[in-house]
């Protein structure tokens, strides 16, 4: 356990030029913590992970962990590592050298360092790969190496941006589970960046929903889900997204805001109120996805059992319970 290492960020503010990345961003994230963020390409999460790292300085705000500002504490001094999506490993150096780089860098004499990359390539089961150029090994042993070269710091932080994204679908859940794993065990406070639905609502305590560089929402993933806060996060979070209808229209009238849906609260019944065409069936195995379209225009995605007998314009009726709407003022925000 790390102890104190808390993360705290407050009124971070990062511009390049006229794109203001980072926004004003508050986060605290108590020590322990894993904390997965999402947003859109370009919302800002990297910019983010750099400002904690130390990549990039801040316009203003401040970063501070287990209670430290680290305004003035360069980026090898931070107790802080990073993990990027492409690993970032030297090619010329031996996944050993690799795993040992950080230690050399902070002065750790070259026999401790050689210990601790062995112990923390055992642990990730790379060991057999010490001796070896990072192009001998594979995608997901590139990933292992990178982790270990984060590992052997000891950090109170870490800090993965979208460290599965090259990973086939198969090696992609076994080393979610192994990351899981890995920081139950070593219980360090995580912030973890991805594109990946499954990723955002299994993997954190929490998740942070990013959007153009401000934090939107930030809360357990079960409940950002069944009460996202705003029209931003409804629509980002679920895959196929929420169904939001401006005005309410057939879910009911919403003077002046917005009404919305998820799809698995919608339902095929020959006595709903809702009437639709089909446009697409998705068949995704265990469920399907019906893209429908009412007669004004509207589009309504609607999870289903698998196994349906629809084909594109065919016509169906939806049923919807009053209790699980959403509604949203005309700001677009929770109400
Ligand atoms: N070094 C830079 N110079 C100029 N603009 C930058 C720089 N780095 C990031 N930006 C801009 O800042 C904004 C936020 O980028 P950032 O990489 O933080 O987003 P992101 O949420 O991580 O995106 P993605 O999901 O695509 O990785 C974008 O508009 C991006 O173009």
């Amino acid at each position: 356990m790390t102890d104190g290492g808390g993360l705290r960020l407050t009124g971070l503010v990062k511009a390049y030029g006229p794109v203001r990345a980072v926004e004003g961003v508050d986060l605290d994230v108590p020590a322990g913590e894993l904390v997965t963020v999402v947003g859109p390409s370009g919302s800002g999460k990297s910019t983010m992970l750099r400002l904690i790292a130390g990549l990039e300085r801040p316009d203003a705000g401040m970063v501070a962990v287990g209670g430290q500002d680290l305004r003035d504490v360069p980026p090898h001094r931070r107790s802080v590592a990073m993990v990027f999506q492409d690993y970032a490993l030297y090619p010329h150096l031996t996944v050993r050298e690799n795993i040992m780089f950080g230690l050399r860098v902070r002065k750790v004499p070259k026999g401790e360092a050689r210990r601790q990359a062995g112990a923390a390539a055992e642990r990730l089961g790379i060991a057999d790969l010490l001796d070896r150029y990072p192009d001998q090994a594979s995608g997901g042993q590139r990933q292992r190496v990178a982790l270990a070269r984060a590992l052997v710091r000891s950090p109170a932080v870490y800090l993965l941006d979208e460290p599965l994204v090259s990973l086939d679908a198969q090696l992609r859940l076994s080393t979610r589970a192994d990351l899981l794993a890995l920081h139950r065990q070593i219980g360090s406070t995580t912030l973890h960046v991805t594109h990946d639905q499954a990723e955002a609502m299994t993997m954190g305590d929490r998740v942070v929903v990013m959007d153009a560089g401000r934090i939107r929402q930030a809360g357990p993933p079960q409940e950002v889900y069944d009460a996202p806060a705003d029209t931003f996060v409804a629509g980002f979070l679920g895959s196929p997204p929420m169904n939001l209808v401006p005005g309410g229209g057939v879910l009911g009238g919403a003077a002046g805001g917005t009404v919305g849906v998820r799809p698995e609260d919608l339902a095929l019944d020959p006595a709903g109120p809702i009437e639709a065409t089909v446009d697409a069936v998705e068949t995704l195995g265990s469920e399907a996805v019906l893209l429908t379209r009412c007669p004004d225009g509207l589009r309504l995605a609607v999870r289903t059992p698998p196994r349906l007998s629809l084909r594109p314009g065919d016509t169906v009726r939806l049923r919807f319970d009053p209790d699980r709407l959403h509604r949203f003022d005309a700001a677009g925000r929770r109400v």
